[in-house]
């Protein structure tokens, strides 16, 4: 790949703006995107990657500026505008119909496509697929596949349709550590057949892999945009982005070892099979793994979503059930899910309401709310966890993922737990959201044990002190994370194999 794009660029970003009531998502930004080059689009969490994303894709509107394409204007009134023009992206959340196969979901809404035999169908997919480097079986439903592959089906509902330009939003948070280099592979075959991508990422490693060039945008602006080869290193990526010097490791100091929090004894049922684990005060042990070996069963059943149905579960020294019907909404257990925006707040509450969620017995010791106590805590919450814009009138889903996750981490800190469950605590965040959220986790397992769930080796190798592997249901084996044997096994671990 030459270093130097062609001159004409396929897409030129003519001085787009977008505001949101007070908020400057997108100010002045001019950027041209490449046929045949990978675009890398980093900043910070509510820089406006996923705002500028969203214009280009036709789901917003520009309030001023254009998008010119091959040198012509465009407006684009919806997203099939934009798919018509040539411009598709792929979402976090996958818009598929579970219940077809992979065929008819590629096919779906396809002028024509209606009168195609099954076996046509099937045919077309494969032979697209396989161009691309995406394998898949087009007979298959899609209920049946991995996210993986889901993902793979998107992309090809949009290579069916032609597009000249891919945007991947975070593409990899949905994939297991063999999936992300599959994906990179097609990525590349997708330039090499003189197709523009852009990646939005959080991670500075997959940039430095896959990236021809890179646009950097902060609070609103392109603050720099460069050809990948003039930067050196990950850090100095990091640091281009975030302004400032940035560590991407953390420095882990001792804490003392305390009483047992949670003690899992023989439980099965569910998908799990025979778990066994004891958690203290002090100590913060990772589930690693690949999604859906049982991770999900068990949060489920510590966090009293599903009563065990084999073995038990104490929290704090009680049995399951009596924890759970105890009516204490401090010093107990705080959970920080996966799931955000669906999970961990309302979308369409405020942020005082969205900090009430969990911790509104703490503002009703009578009969009546205390809701401007309520409202001073959150904007204390805001202050101290830097959640941007600091306005606790807005609603949950006007905050950024990286925010958002910020805003959780303080409503449940101020519960003071002294169990933590964090599932995928930092999926999505940006190098200096990750960096706040990590130091936090690990301040905290000085009153509590934490239970981290991740797929992220990384996060788990910087923050436990034990690391316990599952597949199918079972803990592989649990072991001090200093143990640098049982460390360089566990990608076998994962998947299953111990000897
Ligand atoms: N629909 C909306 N309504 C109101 N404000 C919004 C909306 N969408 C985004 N914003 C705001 O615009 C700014 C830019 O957000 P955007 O989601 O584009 O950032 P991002 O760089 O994609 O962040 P992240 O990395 O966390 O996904 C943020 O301050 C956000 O709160």
């Amino acid at each position: 790949m030459s270093d130097s794009p062609s001159a004409m660029p396929l897409i030129r970003l003519d001085g787009i703006s977008k505001s949101f009531g007070p908020v400057k998502a997108n100010q002045d930004i001019h950027l041209d995107i490449h046929a045949g080059r990978v675009l890398a689009l980093l900043g910070e969490n509510g820089a406006g990657k996923s705002t500028l994303m969203n214009m280009l894709s036709g789901r917003f509107r520009p309030d001023s500026g254009q998008i010119i394409i091959d040198g012509v204007p465009h407006d684009f009134a919806s997203s099939k505008d934009a798919i018509d023009a040539g411009i598709g992206m792929v979402y976090q959340h996958f818009m598929l119909v579970n219940t077809m196969t992979v065929a008819e979901n590629v096919l779906l809404g396809q002028e024509g496509s209606y009168f195609v035999k099954p076996s046509e169908m099937e045919r077309k997919v494969s032979e697209l697929a396989e161009r691309f480097n995406l394998p898949i079986n087009p007979a298959a439903r899609i209920e049946d596949l991995s996210m993986g592959e889901r993902q793979r089906v998107e992309i090809l509902k949009l290579l069916m349709r032609d597009s000249r330009v891919l945007i991947f939003d975070e593409p990899t948070a949905v994939l297991t550590p063999t999936e992300t280099p599959q994906l990179f592979d097609a990525m590349r075959e997708m330039t090499r057949q003189g197709k523009a991508v852009v990646f939005i990422s959080h991670k500075m490693d997959e940039i430095m892999d896959i990236a021809d060039d890179v646009a950097i945008l902060r609070r609103g602006q392109i603050v720099e945009s460069m050809p990948k080869s003039s930067i050196k290193s990950k850090q100095e990526l990091a640091s281009h982005m975030v302004g400032r010097e940035v560590i991407l490791e953390i420095e882990k100091a001792p804490a003392p070892k305390g009483e047992t929090v949670l003690e899992i004894q023989h439980l099965s049922g569910d998908g799990m099979e025979d778990l066994n684990l004891t958690l203290v005060r002090g100590e913060i042990v990772a589930i690693v793994g690949v999604a859906g070996n049982g991770q999900n069963e068990l949060v489920a059943a510590v966090t009293g979503q599903e009563e065990p149905r084999h073995g038990s579960v104490q929290l704090l020294g009680q049995k399951w059930r009596d924890f759970y019907s105890g009516r204490h909404w401090k010093n107990t257990l705080s959970y920080i899910p996966e799931d955000r925006l669906g999970c961990a707040t309302c979308p369409e509450l405020d942020l005082v309401d969205n900090v009430l969620l969990t911790t509104r017995k703490g503002f009703a010791p009578g009969f009546f709310l205390n809701k401007k106590r309520a409202e001073g805590v959150t904007t204390s919450i805001i202050r101290r966890f830097h959640v941007q814009p600091p306005l606790p009138e807005i609603r949950a889903r006007q905050l950024s993922g990286g925010n958002l996750q910020k805003l959780v981490l303080g409503r449940e800190f101020f519960r003071q737990p002294k169990i933590i469950v964090a599932e995928q605590p930092s999926q999505g965040l940006d190098v200096s959201a990750t960096e706040e959220v990590w130091h936090r986790l690990l301040n905290a397992r000085r009153k509590s044990g934490v239970l981290l769930v991740t797929g992220d080796l990384n996060e788990a190798f910087q923050l436990a002190d034990r690391v316990a592997v599952m597949f199918r249901g079972k803990f592989m084996d649990v072991f001090d994370v200093n143990d640098t044997e049982k460390i360089e096994k566990i990608g076998l671990l994962m998947a299953g194999v111990t000897e």
